[in-house]
């Protein structure tokens, strides 16, 4: 019997958006990421320090977690967060989806970043090779699933302050208008990657020779190269970066141009000026901080997160693989 689902995803504080997932007869709120190939979860193992606010996985109290000897994951993520831990296997269940022996890594160490976030842990779903198991690397629940579900992929629907879905082994048209356009994806370094060479603000195109981007749910922002974020920015009135805040600032009154970026050799996905506010800095409502930032020193990578699927259903499909997306 297919075991195609949609499990519903719910925006904590537009930072992230969270399923519920069983693991073990447990529940617990998960950030489904598709920029990372880990399962993880909050546990009895960390410090009550840590574990304050999270729902916490108790391997005692689960029937079906079996140890795995010898197993033990660390993973920092691209922002400097990370987290720690032991590692077993149990039954997890997200929507009507189940996969048995599931690799569940446990956190005996998390970072502060994780500590304040609303999330009790993180569901990879990027390829199975950046698992960072050892010694035995172990597969995502999507890898594991794959087999049971009429087609092998999963989309997820993330529209702006208003519940979303990650749906698994079927596209929902409730989720997208138009039509979904794909585009080859890279999967050697583990991530949903594609070339993503040139972008448009407010319809003026720019390129950006040699640069790949990975579809990434599990980071809030659109993170692009230094250039493209200068430009886009130029086009603000009264924007600028702003030290403190670490990133791209403007009045809240500002009007933002569209900007556009190309999906492999085929079009450009445009996000509406108006999903480029990310959110005021303070509680005066005076001044903003932008949706679009740099990446940093990653050369060559742009990172599209959620301010892009806010904009575009995204489907990741294992079947070539490939990346299709199809405006909300
Ligand atoms: C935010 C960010 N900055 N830089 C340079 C990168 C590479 C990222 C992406 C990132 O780290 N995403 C993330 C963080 C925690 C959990 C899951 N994904």
């Amino acid at each position: 019997k297919r075991q195609d689902s949609s499990a519903p995803a719910s925006p904590s504080g537009g930072v992230e958006y969270l399923v519920e997932t069983d693991v073990g007869g447990q529940k617990l709120n998960l950030d489904f990421d598709t920029g990372s190939g880990d399962l993880w979860v909050f546990s009895t193992s960390l410090s009550a320090s840590s574990q304050a606010n999270h729902h916490v996985f108790n391997p005692s109290s689960s029937s079906t977690y079996k140890a795995m000897s010898g197993a033990t994951w660390r993973i920092i993520y691209g922002d400097g967060s990370g987290a720690s831990g032991t590692v077993g296997t149990d039954t997890v269940t997200v929507g009507g989806t189940t996969v048995k022996g599931q690799a569940v890594e446990l956190a005996n160490r998390v970072s502060a970043q994780f500590v304040q976030d609303a999330n009790d842990g993180l569901l990879g779903l990027s390829f199975s090779n950046i698992n960072t198991v050892r010694p035995t690397q172990q597969k995502t629940f999507f890898d594991n699933a794959k087999s049971s579900l009429t087609k092998p992929l999963f989309a997820a629907y993330l529209p702006l302050n208003a519940n979303g879905a990650y749906d698994f082994g079927a596209i929902n048209a409730r989720h997208h208008t138009g039509s979904v356009a794909y585009t080859d994806v890279d999967s050697s370094g583990g991530f949903w990657q594609f070339p993503s060479t040139s972008y448009k603000v407010g319809g003026t195109k720019h390129s950006l020779s040699g640069v790949s981007a990975i579809a990434d749910t599990g980071t809030t922002l659109l993170l692009i190269a230094d250039a493209a974020v200068t430009t886009y920015y130029d086009a603000v009135q009264g924007a600028s970066f702003d030290n403190q805040q670490g990133g791209y600032t403007f009045p809240c009154s500002a009007s933002l141009p569209d900007f556009a970026v190309r999906i492999g050799s085929t079009n450009y996905a445009t996000i509406p000026g108006s999903l480029i506010n990310f959110a005021p800095i303070d509680n005066s409502g005076r001044t903003c901080f932008g949706g679009i930032q740099s990446v940093g020193q990653i050369a060559g990578m742009s990172i599209y997160g959620d301010v892009f699927f806010n904009a575009y259903y995204g489907v990741f499909d294992d079947a070539g693989p490939r990346f299709g997306f199809a405006p909300i």
